[in-house]
């Protein structure tokens, strides 16, 4: 230090210059404010790793490592202030094994994710995230399954080997059928590998919808504002609406169905077995009609017809959804 004497002056103008530099770009740039707002997620994300590792260490590799995982991750709404509303959660089978698929907007759907994360489930992510620094190695402690997806035949096997495991370690998965994050408004075709999961381990799915982030937070635009001054209003109990799915991804239920005479799995009924929504304060009416526009199926309001709430009920050919409406 001595060879520096001139340093300290330099440091405190830098500090004094960052000082009076980042409060004026967090007020003055939205772009600026979105890069600190997700440095800062992203930071305090391998931060709580850190803290995690060696907690979860104790019992090794282990699905139950996601419940502390889960716990630790649950404050970082409020730091956004961004409130997350829970509708239908009851509606996760109660203690059976399951395949939760969800739309994958943007890593901030972590937050949606460990707010209904039900016990015993574990997500299936890219294997990038492995390397993703204590946050990967958490992940693995917690048992998240990891899947190249450049590696179709290896990912297939994972996840042939995880259909085992549900059944015989009473897992749940969470799959993102998307297979990528995708903030445009509108869903990907979805990969396959969720419903062959749910065939071959004969298990319910249960969907989960996440509202867009749109009207606080948008990728492209570089936008995250402020969130926590928006009102909320009650929201009616959803009406059912059947949802068609007429694109590929489901060919393996009516597959299936055909070979079982036009019947579904009997696993796969079961009218407790309604998907649930997860919607957060944000959501306003046109952001609900694009989020539901987006969905590319078509789907028919039958208020009248809740009994025929089973989850997946294939018919002619064409595999049925029944979904919870964003209302
Ligand atoms: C306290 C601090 C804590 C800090 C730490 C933080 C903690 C956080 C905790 C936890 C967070 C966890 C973070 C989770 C978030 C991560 C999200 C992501 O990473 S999303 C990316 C990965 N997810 C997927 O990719 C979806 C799964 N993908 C699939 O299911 C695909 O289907 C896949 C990879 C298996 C193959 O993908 P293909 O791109 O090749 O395309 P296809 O069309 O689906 O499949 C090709 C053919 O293979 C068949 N196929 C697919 N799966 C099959 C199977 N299981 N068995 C038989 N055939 C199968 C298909 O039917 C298709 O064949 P035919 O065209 O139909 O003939
Ligand atoms: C080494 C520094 C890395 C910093 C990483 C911080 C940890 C954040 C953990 C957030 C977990 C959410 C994971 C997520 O959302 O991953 C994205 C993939 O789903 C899809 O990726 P892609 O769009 O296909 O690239």
């Amino acid at each position: 230090m001595e060879l520096w004497p001139g340093i300290w002056p330099v440091l405190l103008l830098l500090f004094l210059l960052l000082l009076f530099l980042l409060p004026t770009l967090w007020f003055c740039s939205p772009s600026a404010k979105y890069f600190f707002k997700m440095a800062f997620y992203n930071g305090w994300i391998l931060f709580l790793a850190v803290l995690a590792i060696p907690v979860c260490a104790v019992r090794g590799r282990n699905v139950e490592n996601m419940k502390i995982l889960r716990l630790m991750l649950l404050h970082i709404k409020y730091l956004y202030g961004i409130r997350v509303e829970v509708r239908g959660a009851h509606h996760f089978p109660p203690s059976q094994p399951y395949v939760v698929v969800s739309n994958h907007q943007s890593s901030l759907d972590l937050l949606g994710m460990m707010e209904v994360l039900p016990g015993r489930c574990v997500p299936i992510a890219k294997r990038e995230l492995l390397w993703a620094g204590s946050a990967g190695l958490a992940c693995w402690l917690a048992g998240v399954i990891f899947i190249d997806r450049k590696r179709t035949g290896d990912a297939i096997s994972v996840m042939s080997e995880v259909a085992q495991t549900l059944l015989t370690q009473d897992v749940r998965v969470w799959v993102f059928p998307e297979g990528t994050r995708n903030h445009n408004g509108s869903m990907l075709p979805f990969k396959r590998g969720a419903f062959h999961l749910a065939v071959q381990a004969q298990v319910p799915i249960v969907p989960i919808v996440m509202s867009s982030y749109q009207d606080f937070y948008c990728k492209k635009e570089r936008r995250f504002t402020s969130a926590g001054f928006l009102k909320t209003s009650p929201l009616d109990p959803p009406p059912c609406h059947h949802l068609s799915l007429r694109d590929p991804p489901l060919a393996p239920w009516t597959d299936i169905s055909s070979r079982r005479n036009e019947s579904p799995p009997k696993r796969l009924h079961g009218s407790s077995l309604d998907p649930m929504i997860l919607l957060d304060s944000k959501l306003q009416a046109a952001g609900k009609k694009r989020l539901m526009e987006a969905i590319p199926l078509s789907h028919n309001f039958s208020s009248s017809s809740p009994s025929k709430s089973s989850l997946l009920v294939p018919s002619k050919g064409v595999s049925t959804f029944t979904c919870t409406h964003l209302h």
